[in-house]
């Protein structure tokens, strides 16, 4: 029964599921409602407050008009000119009608000076509340996992989040534009109310049919855009390609521009055409509901003046009635449509809040064990198995592998063998999909991963070079000692990076690369050696360097290595590096392949093995020969 209940949903469940697609966004209006109110309440008391006052004076302006009219009109018959002022202020008629028009003049500088005034608040209180949303963004990107950041969605979903803070940062003063008018728009039927009832009901219902019109259409343009957030981003890419400072050498080099270009002009004319396309469909509808609305006020014209003919309505009434007509029908029209623009705007604060609301996959124990100071065993992987989202082959498989603590061990191993993936899983960018990673014994997931990672040193062969100075490049290896001078200097000096440092026009305070007009760019070993500074700047126990020295020419790779040694002592180093000129100098050197620990030894032992490290020790050496 149920079953059937569920597949043959009742005609009223239907309409309510229809009506929640198309009303539903609007379930986020009160989070950014709070959003605002959390960035400052006196702004957004102060835009409420303003609006309230502004939403009363159109109906307020046309009653006096209306007053104007039927005075005149009175006062017409029968009435002597005045010979001059004093006469025209002496008479009492006269008097009322400049005393009434006065009264309107006021009422329409005050709505003038509040909508200033509001606009004044609405732009500051946009600008805050669109900088608190991307604070908001920054701080909750950061409790996400790497492996989330990899994910194609996840980029699709922040990617539309990010245009939505950049484009629509004030959907709260259109909400609010909103209340404004709907406020004008009740005391204006009210007042029409009072008069003919049957008007404001002409008027709604000849107005729903374009509302409706204007929901469906705004779906339709939201599901456009989100099956379009992939193309969008690769069109992004390529422009950025073709554009970049970063891209520009190679570009020119193999002479890509045209190619680029091609790609974006064909994924810019698909969206192009697919636009188009709703545009022209909604400007169809749209112009056919609207004149409906056209035709209804038309209809109220006729019979409003046909009352006054008859006498039934004062020439007052006439100008009342069919200002406040045609000023209703603008807002009802207003009205409908920016309720279904916002509803629009809705749906893509269902991607901000959506990523906000997003959680990290990797767990953080409620109770997480003390971290061991100092380490007293090491790590251990015990048959980890570790595949990456969406991929078929294992990046590691079945790997058993043990860092002993305070020793210095090498890993080597051909292009995708896993070195990455087994640092990355070290240092709990990822969970093992299979087996176990212990530390002095404990599940790595029984620590805080944040209490880890600041116990672990890792520089990536792929690391960040950053737009600043020279000084906050090492500092970034520990951002809360960024002040500490001495240790920056010391850190450089260990990393080679003084010598760098010292021939840079600002010295630390130098700014780097090449986004900024004031950066100066650096060679890849010397961005390199600023990288390893940043290992040394974190002082921790536990250093973790993936081709540290690739960009290193061969005196200051072996200077880095010498300088590893003696500062690793005591500390747990792993090394990966394609070098075996450095890896041989490590205590212990794994060899791995497809996966797996192949071999594993001194460089002596590996070497009168006769296996794979020795093959590939003699191909390197060979070479040198
Ligand atoms: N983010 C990722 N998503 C999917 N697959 C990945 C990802 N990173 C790496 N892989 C895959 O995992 C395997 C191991 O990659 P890993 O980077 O660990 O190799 P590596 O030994 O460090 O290689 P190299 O010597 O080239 O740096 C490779 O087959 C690679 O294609």
């Amino acid at each position: 029964m149920r079953r059937a209940v569920r597949l043959f949903p009742s005609a009223t469940a239907r309409l309510r599921r229809a009506a929640a697609a198309r009303i539903g966004p609007f379930r986020h209006l009160p989070a950014l409602f709070r959003l605002a109110w959390a960035t400052n309440r006196s702004l957004t008391l102060a835009s409420i407050g303003l609006r309230l006052a502004r939403a009363a004076i159109p109906a307020l302006m046309l009653y006096v008009a209306k007053l104007v009219v039927d005075t005149v009109v009175a006062g017409q018959v029968g009435a002597a000119p005045p010979a001059s002022v004093s006469d025209w202020l002496a008479t009492p008629l006269l008097r009322r009608v400049g005393l009434l028009i006065g009264a309107e003049l006021a009422l329409a500088l005050a709505s003038d000076l509040l909508g200033r005034a509001t606009s004044l608040v609405d732009a500051v209180l946009a600008e805050m509340t669109g900088n608190a949303t991307t604070l908001r963004l920054m701080a909750h990107a950061a409790t996400l996992d790497l492996a989330q950041f990899e994910d194609p969605a996840v980029q699709d979903g922040l990617e539309r989040a990010r245009r939505q803070v950049a484009w629509r940062a004030n959907p709260m003063g259109q909400l609010l534009g909103q209340l404004q008018d709907g406020l004008t728009a009740l005391s204006l039927a009210l007042a029409v109310v009072a008069f003919l009832p049957w008007l404001v009901a002409l008027l709604v219902l000849a107005l729903i049919p374009a509302f409706l019109n204007e929901l469906h259409f705004n779906r339709q343009g939201y599901r456009l855009a989100y099956q379009r957030s992939p193309d969008r981003r690769e069109g992004d890419y390529m422009r950025q390609l073709g554009v970049g400072a970063e891209s520009a050498k190679e570009i020119k080099l193999f002479g890509l521009s045209g190619y680029l270009a091609e790609r974006f002009r064909l994924l810019a004319h698909r969206a192009l055409r697919e636009n188009t396309h709703l545009a022209r469909r909604r400007a169809v509808a749209g112009g056919l509901f609207a004149s409906l609305g056209t035709l209804a006020y038309y209809l109220a014209y006729l019979v409003i003046a046909l009352r006054t003919a008859t006498g039934t309505l004062t020439l007052g009434d006439l100008t009342f009635l069919s200002g406040a007509f045609l000023r209703l029908r603008g807002l009802v029209e207003g009205l409908l449509l920016g309720l279904s623009q916002l509803s629009g705007q809705a749906q893509y604060l269902d991607d901000l809040f959506g990523f906000l609301a997003l959680a990290p996959r990797l767990s953080t124990p409620e109770h997480p064990a003390p971290f061991p100071t100092p380490i007293r065993d090491g790590f251990v992987f015990e048959a980890v198995g570790y595949r990456y989202p969406g991929a078929e082959r294992w990046a590691v498989r079945d790997l058993s592998l043990t860092i002993r603590a305070g020793e210095v061990l090498a890993l080597v191993g051909e292009n995708g063998s896993g070195k990455t993936t087994i640092v990355k899983l070290l240092a709990r960018l990822y969970d093992p999909t299979e087996g176990r990673i212990l530390l002095d014994g404990r599940d790595l997931r029984d620590f805080d991963p944040n209490v880890l990672r600041t116990r672990i040193g890792v520089i990536f062969q792929d690391f960040v070079r950053f737009d600043l100075t020279a000084s906050e490049n090492i500092a970034v290896g520990r951002i809360a000692a960024r002040t500490d001078t001495a240790r920056i200097e010391g850190a450089a000096g260990r990393a080679l990076a003084d010598t760098v440092v010292a021939r840079l026009p600002a010295g630390y305070g130098q700014r780097l690369g090449r986004r900024f007009e004031d950066g100066v760019d650096l060679s890849g070993g010397e961005w390199q050696k600023l990288a390893i500074a940043r290992a040394y700047m974190r002082e921790s126990e536990v250093l973790v360097m993936d081709e540290p020295t690739a960009a290193l020419d061969a005196r200051a790779e072996a200077e880095v290595f010498a300088r590893l040694r003696a500062l690793a002592l005591g500390r747990t180093a792993l090394l990966i590096s394609h070098r075996f000129s450095s890896v041989r100098r490590a205590d212990r050197i794994v060899v791995l392949g497809s996966g797996q620990v192949q071999e594993a030894g001194t460089h002596e032992e590996l070497v009168c093995n006769a296996g794979r490290y020795a093959e590939l020790f003699e191909l390197q050496a060979a070479a040198y020969r």
